[in-house]
């Protein structure tokens, strides 16, 4: 069977503004949250990606009305209580929608579902958001012992819990605190390093049950709630590629306007500037409690770093794109704290390694960590191993000097548009 790829000619210099498509985690959770409210809210710039569309379809199955306006969604809740589903519930590619959908259902009283998903999402580990969810009381069967999809619940009548999580992870906070919304008593999820926190921020922007001591969240049973309309940012795990691109591509200069920039989501922007990138950024105005400006890059030397491995929570979803940049600078990078890439939609320190090397750079690899001795790319092929961002990171590896890109369509999962706006920006030059 032939396989579809992209050959992408040697870029000069990338210059120009762009929008980025609107961040992923503030879809997901607006959609669902207001999918729970009570009466119409709308979801302004959402991002319309492969994961988003599946959330969109999961949710109207469970009774929620979600209309297209332009752009927008246009949503109608259930007032807390969904509608049982008449078949199963496909999550496609999406780990935030299956994780967090639990935490919602567990707590349905009576509603029976079965939520499966794409060969990838069927591998992830699901066992860190069931067994919690058991411990309050939850009714989950799936394969592995509730560990992997498909899985089925039957709604209970939940009770809070209190749990320290033992991975850093914002898909099981988030699922423990929606589950919490549900439940008698006190949620309380302490989290031993900060992960992405737009859950928090969407339940103050609703109004729900919230309290953060140090790093003790805390939530309880919600009544019903009204819907609030809600500007989603520009995705700055989307924005990363395109600075990237900026800093590893000579002459560039690239401005990314309108993204999401909130503190537990831009350790990449520290990583980048220890290594000497030349970068600015603004934030200018808060949208649903999310700072929200613009970002900067120009093309200069880079200089290899070790990476702090709190940091990575902070870029999780960017290590990818962070590789890219590893393998342009001068000198070696080492990326320790990589576990969690290892379950993401590819093991992607693998897929990292395998793709730098494919690429001419020397790189070691261990169980959690990447050493990359940067220096520049040769002319190659890159394999996105069915994973959004290896696509988009590896295509911005290879930007500077060809290459090519098997089953490019990966990247609509996150970002319809990803290459016609990397040739935009080519050309714009
Ligand atoms: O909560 C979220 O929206 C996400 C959390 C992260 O996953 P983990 O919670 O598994 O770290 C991240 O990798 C994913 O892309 C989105
Ligand atoms: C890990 C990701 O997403 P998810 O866990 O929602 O599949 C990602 O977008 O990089």
């Amino acid at each position: 069977m032939d396989r579809p790829f992209l050959d992408l000619s040697p870029c000069g210099p990338l210059r120009g503004a762009l929008r980025v498509p609107g961040d992923k985690s503030v879809t997901h959770r607006g959609l669902m949250l207001l999918a729970l409210a009570e009466g119409e809210g709308r979801l302004f710039y959402p991002l319309k990606a492969g994961d988003t569309l599946s959330t969109a379809r999961v949710l109207r199955a469970l009774g929620a009305e979600i209309a297209e306006e332009g752009p927008h969604f246009l949503v109608r809740g259930r007032g807390l209580r969904l509608k049982e589903p008449e078949d199963v519930l496909d999550c496609g590619n999406a780990g935030t929608l299956m994780r967090l959908l639990l935490g919602i259902l567990a707590g349905q009283e009576g509603l029976f579902a079965v939520l499966t998903g794409d060969a990838s999402l069927r591998r992830r580990p699901m066992g860190r958001v069931a067994a919690p969810l058991r411990a309050m009381g939850a009714q989950l069967l799936g394969r592995e012992g509730g560990n992997k999809a498909p899985l089925a619940v039957r709604g209970q009548g939940l009770k809070g819990i209190r749990y320290t999580l033992p991975v850093p992870s914002a898909q099981v906070k988030s699922a423990l605190l929606l589950a919490g919304l549900f439940a008698e008593g006190a949620t309380e999820v302490e989290e031993p390093v900060p992960t992405r926190d737009h859950t928090e921020r969407l339940f103050r922007h609703f109004g729900l049950p919230l309290w953060v001591e140090g790093n003790r969240i805390r939530t309880q049973r919600s009544g019903p709630f009204p819907a609030k309309d809600l500007v989603v940012p520009g995705d700055f795990s989307s924005a990363a590629f395109f600075l990237v691109a900026a800093l590893v591509t000579p002459g560039s200069e690239v401005v990314v306007e309108g993204v999401g920039l909130n503190p537990t989501r831009t350790g990449l922007l520290s990583v980048l500037k220890a290594m000497g990138a030349d970068l600015e950024w603004r934030v200018l105005e808060g949208e649903a409690g999310e700072p929200v400006g613009w970002v900067r890059a120009r093309h200069g030397p880079l200089k290899g770093v070790a990476v702090d491995p709190g940091l990575i929570p902070l870029m999780v979803d960017e290590v990818p794109a962070l590789a890219a940049a590893a393998a342009w600078a001068e000198g070696e990078t080492y990326i320790p704290g990589l576990a969690e890439l290892r379950v993401k939609e590819s093991d992607r320190v693998a897929a990292i390694a395998q793709n730098l090397r494919a690429l001419g750079v020397e790189v070691e690899e261990g169980e959690d960590w990447l050493r990359i001795r940067g220096g520049g790319v040769r002319p190659g092929e890159v394999e996105p191993f069915h994973d959004h961002r290896i696509a988009m990171a590896f295509a911005v590896a290879g930007l500077p000097v060809g290459v090519r890109v098997w089953e490019p369509g990966w990247a609509e999962i996150s970002y319809p548009g990803f290459f016609q706006d990397l040739k935009r920006l080519c050309a714009a030059s």
